[in-house]
């Protein structure tokens, strides 16, 4: 096999590797280096990220299992440093060195900062990644102003995401006209009437020259002497090509890296992708582009003869809520164009078509979009309109009737160059039935989603009297069946189904294997429906689960044993000590969840050392409770007022190894000032003079929530009686893989009050609970004892993965 290496794990490039995986599956021993510590992930989606729509397992493109079900060796959070083209080798800023036959160049660009006196300070950033954005959320719940630099899609896009976020925003702009490289005057002035309506402030042509404060932000100068105040600087002016590494190792750049039409960059074997290539002078900063590129690059690596990537048109949109715009092409006349226009300013709509010679050669659209694809279409397949009727009222309604006189090869799914014609195909031969399946099979909807409206409408048309509008919506579990979670419990109850294969064939799974999704869901339903009688199917479950342990980016595992409400002894701290020693473990840290954790242990030493530790899993992988943080309480601290330390081991013991559609967290503190940080865990209690209050739906990882006051109890009985209710309760209505906080965010906090409030329900639910408990064994015990599970899970081998440890 040869060796693909990729630099970059970001959109560009894993869409190129799915393309090779396609068309060459088993040519290539393929490695991905990426510098940001995750799978890859759907950047666009970080400005519905902003905006509160969505959340970042939500834009997960490729989870793990993905890589690891393609045998694809992922090293993240480490950054390619060197390229030795002449022993092709890359080299990573941990030392790593790996060879490769061929290599793809996929390094994206960074967030362009102004160099300006005072652009390091604390509380200015790009917005460009993960980091970017938990930053600014961070900063929303602390301050109150923000000013975004930049008046294009980024910025705009940015400083809606911060108004919804609470804070007060000034956008700056350079020129007269907002997104002046997309609209015209008039549609920019329609823009900015818009966004000032919805809150923003426009500062407009104004030259930023230094951002003033001492450690952290305070404000910003103009260059004409004016100031303003800013507690938080957003800098959207644009990107600069990542092609540093490239142009070390002496690959010809220029803007980015130089490549012909084959994405071949200027020395053999060395090919560039995405936002970092330069192509014909030009550097795309879409992903419709970008995904062309990846599939012209795909069928170069396999050696398969394709077309040449001769550059894209490319069709912006602005996914702020309430703003319909789209443009395309050239934006200002000259004197060989001529317009065609439609101005309603009563109604807010404004369309320009800019033509050449019979062709359009521009299109702007504000306030109504409906026909962009057409005119799209019409615009990069030269289209003569010499009789043509631009702009039709009944054009566009998005009913069946416009789907029907769309021409076959209309572009439908603009970011991944999905026609009419390739939808209704996939349809028809595959037998789809669902927007999700249609998104699985064609990559249509698959990027930013705009285009999942005519998707639905195309599947409305093409399944014509088959087509149901409820299943057609609704979520299926996975691209392997329509099924939905709510059918999936249903159909498991009433058919008394008791395996993960049995619900595969039973409900006609259209993939025999399924999938990385669909398989650790349906095992966990079913182990939730039938409590104590379903033997779990090990192999559906997620990798870390599977192994009991946690895959670290190097292929070694961690072990983290449990330690109950975050108490140990001196004993167990010398045998964690003396095994640390003994197995060489390279790191010992103290996790976030008050326990020891040991990193880096290889596969095959994992039962040997939960043997010589002789103390149970802490479970720091699993979709169950992680961690029960306590502070010391009435025992030791002057001001606690109950015995957080014993409720917490009490929960700790009752709960561990409890399947749950996510993982849980919880915290205990004896009193209000909440040592313990209850009030972002998803259960945490508090206690106060006479009892306990009880706070659930708390998270601080990515999405930060505070914890909601579901209720007070009086005594550590009733706090554990009205957890094991709540528990059950979410094990019951949760999606598999929704957290608490999306959970009682979907339910309404309310609900689930009043659901808990009722004694008989919870007496119920408490049963339920208790009857699962019983069937947990220990499963590093387990393992000791078992030279079968030894031999299937535990023998040498290699896989690589990111990893996460609490
Ligand atoms: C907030 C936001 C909204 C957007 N909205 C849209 C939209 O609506 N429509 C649209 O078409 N486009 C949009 N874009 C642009 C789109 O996301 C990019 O065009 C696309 O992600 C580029 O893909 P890429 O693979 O070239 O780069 P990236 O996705 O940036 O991936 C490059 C990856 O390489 C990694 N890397 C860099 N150097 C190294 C190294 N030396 N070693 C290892 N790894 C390295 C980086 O960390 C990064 O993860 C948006 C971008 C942002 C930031
Ligand atoms: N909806 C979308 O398609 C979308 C959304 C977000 C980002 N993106 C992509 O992300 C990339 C970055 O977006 P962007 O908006 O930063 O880039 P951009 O180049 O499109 O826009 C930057 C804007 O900043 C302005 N500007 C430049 N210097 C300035 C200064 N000193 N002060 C104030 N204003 C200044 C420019 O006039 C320009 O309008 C682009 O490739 C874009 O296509 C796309
Ligand atoms: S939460 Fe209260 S009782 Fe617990 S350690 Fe802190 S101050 Fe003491
Ligand atoms: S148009 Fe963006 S996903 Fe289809």
């Amino acid at each position: 096999m040869k060796k693909l290496v990729m630099i970059g794990n970001g959109m560009a490039g894993v869409r190129t590797i799915e393309e090779i995986l396609k068309t060459a599956p088993e040519q290539f021993d393929i490695t991905i280096f990426g510098q940001e510590p995750y799978p890859n992930y759907n950047r666009i989606k970080l400005s519905n990220i902003l905006q509160g729509d969505t959340n970042f397992e939500e834009i997960i493109i490729n989870p793990l299992e993905w890589y690891k079900e393609n045998q694809i060796q992922l090293f993240t959070g480490e950054a390619v440093v060197k390229i030795d083209v002449e022993a092709k080798r890359v080299i990573s800023d941990q030392g790593r060195e790996v060879d490769y036959d061929e290599l793809i160049i996929a390094t994206g660009s960074n967030s362009f900062i102004l160099p300006i006196p005072g652009a390091d300070k604390i509380g200015v950033t790009g917005f460009r990644d993960i980091k970017d954005c938990e930053m600014m959320i961070k900063s929303a719940a602390q301050y109150k102003k923000a000013v975004v630099i930049g008046g294009g899609l980024l910025g705009l896009e940015a400083a809606r995401g911060l108004l919804n976020l609470g804070m007060k925003v000034d956008v700056v702009h350079l020129m007269p006209n907002l997104m002046e490289r997309q609209l015209d005057p008039i549609a920019s002035h329609m823009l900015k009437n818009e966004l000032e309506a919805q809150g923003m402030n426009f500062l407009m042509e104004k030259e930023t020259v230094e951002i003033l404060g001492d450690e952290r932000v305070t404000g910003l100068r103009f260059k004409d002497g004016s100031e303003v105040d800013a507690d938080l600087v957003v800098m959207a002016i644009g990107i600069k090509s990542n092609k540093e590494v490239a142009k070390n190792c002496g690959i010809y750049v220029n803007r980015g890296i130089v490549v012909n039409d084959f994405m071949e960059t200027s020395v053999p074997h060395v090919y560039a992708v995405g936002e970092c290539a330069e192509h014909r002078e030009m550097v795309y900063g879409l992903v419709a582009p970008l995904y062309e590129q990846g599939k012209v690059l795909a069928n170069r690596i396999s050696g398969l003869v394709g077309e040449p990537y001769q550059g894209s048109i490319t069709g912006t949109q602005l996914k702020v809520a309430g703003i319909d715009l789209f443009s395309a092409g050239e934006i200002f006349e000259d004197g060989s164009t001529k317009s065609i226009m439609v101005y309603n300013e009563y109604d807010g709509i404004y369309k320009r078509v800019l033509t050449r010679n019979n062709l359009i050669v521009g299109i702007v659209q504000y306030g109504d979009t409906k026909e962009s694809t057409k005119l799209f279409r019409m615009l990069t397949k030269k289209e003569d309109i010499s009789g043509t009727a631009i702009f039709q009222t009944e054009c566009g309604t998005g009913d069946s009737n416009d789907v029907a006189a769309m021409p076959n090869d209309e572009l439908v799914c603009g970011c991944n160059g999905i026609t009419k014609g390739a939808i209704v195909e996939a349809i028809q031969t595959q037998g789809l039935t669902t927007l999700d399946q249609v998104s699985h099979c064609t990559n249509a909807g698959r990027s930013c989603g705009r285009c999942k409206p005519m998707v639905s409408q195309i599947l409305k048309y093409t399944l014509g009297d088959q087509f149901d509008a409820a299943t057609a919506q609704k979520t299926s579990i996975c691209g392997c069946t329509t099924v939905s979670r709510e059918e999936l419990v249903e159909e498991i109850k009433a058919k008394g189904l008791t395996s993960v294969k049995e619900v595969m064939n039973v409900l006609e799974w259209n993939n025999e294997e399924g999938c990385t999704k669909c398989r650790p869901a349906i095992n966990y339903y079913l182990g939730m429906i039938h409590m104590d009688e379903y033997k779990d199917d090990r192999d559906s479950r997620l990798v870390n689960e599977k192994m009991h342990a946690n895959i670290q980016k190097d292929g070694t595992y961690s072990v983290v044993p449990r330690m109950y409400g975050g108490i140990t002894t001196a004993a167990d701290l010398k045998k964690i000590a003396e095994v640390a020693e003994k197995f060489n473990v390279p790191l010992v840290k103290l996790t976030g969840g008050q326990r020891i954790g040991l990193f880096g242990v290889k596969k095959e030493d994992l039962p040997g050392m939960w043997e010589e530790l002789d103390m149970p899993s802490g479970y720091a992988y699993g979709k169950t409770l992680r961690t029960v943080k306590t502070c010391v309480g009435a025992q030791f601290c002057r001001y606690g007022t109950q015995d957080s330390m014993a409720l917490g081991i009490e929960l700790e013991k009752k709960f561990e190894r409890l399947d749950t559609p996510h993982k849980v967290k919880m915290g205990v503190s004896a009193c209000p000032r909440n040592c313990s940080e209850a009030g972002i865990k998803d259960i945490g209690f508090v206690g106060i003079d006479g009892g306990w209050e009880i706070y659930v739906a708390g998270n601080g990882g990515v999405d930060l929530r505070p914890a909601d006051l579901l209720c007070t109890v009086k005594t550590q009985s009733e706090v554990m009686e009205m957890t094991g209710a709540y528990m059950q309760y979410y094990r019951e209505t949760a999606n598999y893989l929704e957290r608490t906080s999306k959970w009682v965010e979907r339910l309404g906090l309310k609900h689930v009050q009043e659901v808990l409030a009722d004694h008989e329900t919870r007496k119920a639910l408490n049963e339920r609970m208790d009857k699962t408990l019983k069937k947990y064994i220990e499963p590093w015990n387990e393992a000791i004892q078992s030279e079968e599970i030894q031999d299937k899970y535990y023998v040498k081998h290699t896989i690589m993965a990111g990893s996460e440890t609490k």
